[in-house]
């Protein structure tokens, strides 16, 4: 008599697997860890879950009058797009619902965002929009987030110092792409591992496990009509880029321009300019997060002094000068520039 192993359907044409889900993948990983108690994993699905919704809004932004400016500016000074709020609104309700989170940083609001959560072992630091100038123009835009155990006593209120321990000390980090398909990728200090988000069935699904980035690229992305703000030593590499042949690619999407040149090879550079001598992007939730993927990912991320996650953190909202992408790209950038010249800016 055959004994028919419920494992055999798996092979059966119609009914092909889906594959891992997010959720799933996240308690396999967990009990990989004897201690995990479970918060984390709460965590890293109450973000996707804020992700899913930021996507729904950000699809059909055009059809709900959710395009535009919302007439009021952030702590940077940048003018708010009403995807902007929405986003931070959907992330900080998600993560403050969920209970794991006690405090969260965001670039939309100045100040630590308390969640009232005081036993909640985790705060985030999240940039809840990124790449905003494109958001009216379906180009690809993304959030990024960063998540520390806190330092401070579980049961008391959170301070500056659970956000300021350092790039090191991230617990986990990501970022969710909203592109021509919507993909969350995120580490937890191990692996970096991409999940698709099928609307079909409206479940994050692993496709990409395990990304490492290739040793080199000929892919450059940075902002040309910048360059003659670029530190001379940057503008030579950038020559340098040109007489190599490399594309030039830029979205204008720090998520978007970094996931592409994560998967193709490539370098992002987002040096210091006469608007912004200390760099565009944002330590905490834009440097950070992403230097802690690139370095699990094979790539590697400096301010073109010192590796990102060495950056001293001094203030919520610090700016940087970024440069990430492919080992040997980076380290090609790094001979062109002398230590010391790095971020001068050139005189007007
Ligand atoms: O328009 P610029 O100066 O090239 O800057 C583009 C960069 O600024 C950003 O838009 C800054 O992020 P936000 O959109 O979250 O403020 C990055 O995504 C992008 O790489
Ligand atoms: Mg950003
Ligand atoms: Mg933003």
């Amino acid at each position: 008599m055959a004994i028919n192993r419920p494992h055999d359907d798996t092979l059966h044409p119609l009914a092909q697997p889906v594959g891992t889900t997010l959720d799933r993948y996240i308690m396999q990983r967990q009990s990989a860890f004897a201690y995990a108690t479970g918060e984390l994993s709460q965590l890293l699905r109450d973000v996707a879950l804020a992700g899913k919704i930021i996507n729904r809004e950000v699809n059909r932004a055009g059809l709900i009058d959710l395009t535009g400016g919302m007439g009021s500016e952030n702590v940077q000074g940048e003018s708010q797009q009403k995807l902007d709020v929405i986003a931070n609104i959907r992330f900080k309700r998600a993560l403050t619902n969920g209970g794991e989170v006690c405090a969260i940083i965001s670039e939309e609001e100045e100040d630590i965002i308390l969640t009232g959560n005081n036993q909640g072992k985790y705060v985030v630091a999240m940039d809840p929009l990124d790449g905003s100038s494109n958001i009216d123009v379906n180009v690809s835009i993304g959030t990024i987030f960063s998540i520390y155990r806190r330092v401070t006593p579980i049961g008391s209120q959170p301070t500056i110092d659970d956000f300021l321990q350092g790039g090191h000390e991230q617990v986990a980090a990501g970022y969710i792409l909203y592109g021509s398909s919507t993909i969350m990728v995120y580490t937890t200090g191990h692996s970096v591992n991409a999940f698709t988000y099928d609307y079909s069935i409206g479940e994050y699904l692993l496709s990409h496990a395990d990304l490492r980035t290739p040793a080199t690229g000929t892919i450059y992305s940075c902002n040309e009509g910048n360059r003659n703000q670029y530190d001379i030593r940057v503008q030579e590499y950038l020559t340098h880029c040109q007489q190599q042949h490399y594309t030039a690619r830029y979205i204008g999407s720090l998520v978007a321009d970094f996931h592409r040149n994560l998967l193709k090879g490539g370098i992002y550079l987002y040096p210091p300019t006469t608007k912004n001598p200390q760099g565009k992007l944002r330590l905490l939730y834009e440097a950070y997060p992403l230097a802690f993927i690139a370095e699990r990912a094979g790539c590697r991320a400096t301010d073109g002094q010192q590796s990102v996650l060495d950056i001293e953190p001094h203030d919520l909202h610090q700016r940087t000068p970024l440069y990430i992408g492919a080992p040997a790209m980076v380290q090609s950038l790094m001979d062109h520039l002398q230590p010391g010249l790095t971020n001068s800016v050139l005189p007007k």
